[in-house]
């Protein structure tokens, strides 16, 4: 079965059959081989497969679902993170220069081994390295035993999700890790205690105590607030498109791409990231793109070292824009040696939604109807 059929298919059951119990159960984490309470979406989501905005359409139009808050609010928490992170892209610049972190080599080790001295956080470790995935709970449950109990740099442990999540976003992995630290909302740290452990990982995890150390995480720069991003739009500049794995909505596509002479696909090697990832992500991702490039007469994958060739020529290049991260970083490297003129081409949807993503998610969540709003219009229009 094709990805795109598989999300879907996904979606269906998940918004015909479960959406309705969501915000009573989407907090128990039931372990890897039993029945889910959440949408296991992410993967998709990431590389949109499905787009963020197309879930919320079918939910009030498609499938009028009324018991769905909690879950579209779920979905515009990554809306919020991405514009959070827009809105300030220094934090990832940040992020990825920090390089003299200070901290125990060997506990590291054990840690990323799953080896240390803490049988509940070992088997979230093994859980993540066999399945890609972990649910939200204990995502947060890691962090913050990570953060707090082995006392390790969040900034290692952001990388260690990245390596292994099927879904690792730049946005929704760092910003998530800042909020469980307590740098994301200040001075308000994620900690957990045992009973919360047991109940919500369905008594899977019976564990006395849980210690933590007295650490409060600092940040000494400012971050200021950029806006070059709404400069953009979706509207074709150039003759040649470049795009990347974390944006395949073919939905949306499927009109843009043969108006190109040509479509190239990157996927970034190791030696091009600055955070590696395991092999398993760089085959689901490849296999995306594969997927992907058999829909279209025009669309290439190319050599991320061979852009300088393909491009000699060329000097005016559009993108679909991926979000600050790693494929950004990529092109806007090439762009800089190479003395090209980049062309971002941003969904209005994004970029309508992001400016309300400058302050916390409460006063972001005051404006979901007017999103909404602009959702249902474009989607009239298409
Ligand atoms: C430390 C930490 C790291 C995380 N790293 C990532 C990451 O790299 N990539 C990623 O997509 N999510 C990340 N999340 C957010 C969240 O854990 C996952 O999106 C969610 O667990 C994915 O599972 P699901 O699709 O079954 O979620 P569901 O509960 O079914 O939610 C549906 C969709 O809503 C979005 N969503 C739900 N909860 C959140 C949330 N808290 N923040 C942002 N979006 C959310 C996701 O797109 C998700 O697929 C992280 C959370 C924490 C605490």
């Amino acid at each position: 079965m094709s990805f795109l059929l598989k999300a879907q298919n996904t979606w269906e059951n998940f918004a015909k059959y479960k959406i309705n119990d969501y915000a009573k159960l989407r907090n128990f984490d039931f372990g890897p081989n039993n029945e889910s309470s959440v949408s296991k979406l992410s993967p998709f989501i990431t590389h949109r497969i499905l787009s963020e905005y197309e879930l919320i359409h079918d939910i009030k139009s498609k499938y009028k679902i009324k018991n769905s808050t909690k879950f579209v609010e779920e979905i515009f928490w990554r809306v919020y993170w991405k514009g959070w992170m827009e809105n300030r892209p220094k934090v990832w610049r940040n992020f990825i220069s920090e390089n003299n972190l200070d901290f125990d080599y060997e506990l590291y080790e054990s840690a990323i081994n799953g080896n240390t001295e803490l049988d509940y956080f070992n088997s979230w470790v093994h859980e993540l390295k066999q399945y890609n995935y972990l649910h939200n709970h204990t995502r947060m449950w890691f962090a913050s035993t990570w953060i707090f109990n082995l006392g390790l740099p969040w900034q290692l442990g952001a990388k260690f999700f990245f390596k292994y999540l099927f879904d690792g976003d730049a946005s929704s992995n760092l910003l998530s890790w800042r909020w469980v630290g307590g740098l994301q909302t200040k001075g308000k740290q994620y900690l957990f205690s045992s009973s919360n452990l047991r109940k919500f990982s369905n008594n899977r995890f019976k564990v006395e105590k849980i210690s933590n150390q007295q650490i409060f995480l600092e940040e000494s720069n400012q971050i200021p607030f950029e806006d070059e991003i709404y400069k953009n739009d979706m509207d074709p500049k150039s003759d040649n498109l470049i795009m990347f794995e974390n944006d395949l909505h073919l939905a949306t596509l499927k009109n843009l791409l043969p108006s190109y002479k040509k479509v190239f696909i990157i996927l970034l090697k190791n030696e091009q990231r600055q955070i590696k990832l395991s092999e398993s992500v760089l085959k689901f991702k490849q296999d995306l793109v594969s997927e992907f490039l058999e829909q279209f007469d025009n669309v290439e994958q190319i050599d991320p070292y061979s852009l300088e060739n393909n491009f000699k020529n060329t000097n005016e290049i559009d993108i679909i824009y991926p979000g600050v991260g790693e494929n950004y970083d990529f092109i806007t490297e090439f762009k800089n040696l190479h003395q090209k003129k980049i062309f971002n081409l941003v969904r209005d949807e994004d970029l309508f939604a992001w400016k309300f993503a400058k302050r916390g998610f409460f006063k972001f969540k005051e404006n979901i109807p007017k999103i909404n709003q602009r959702i249902l219009e474009n989607f009239s229009k298409k």
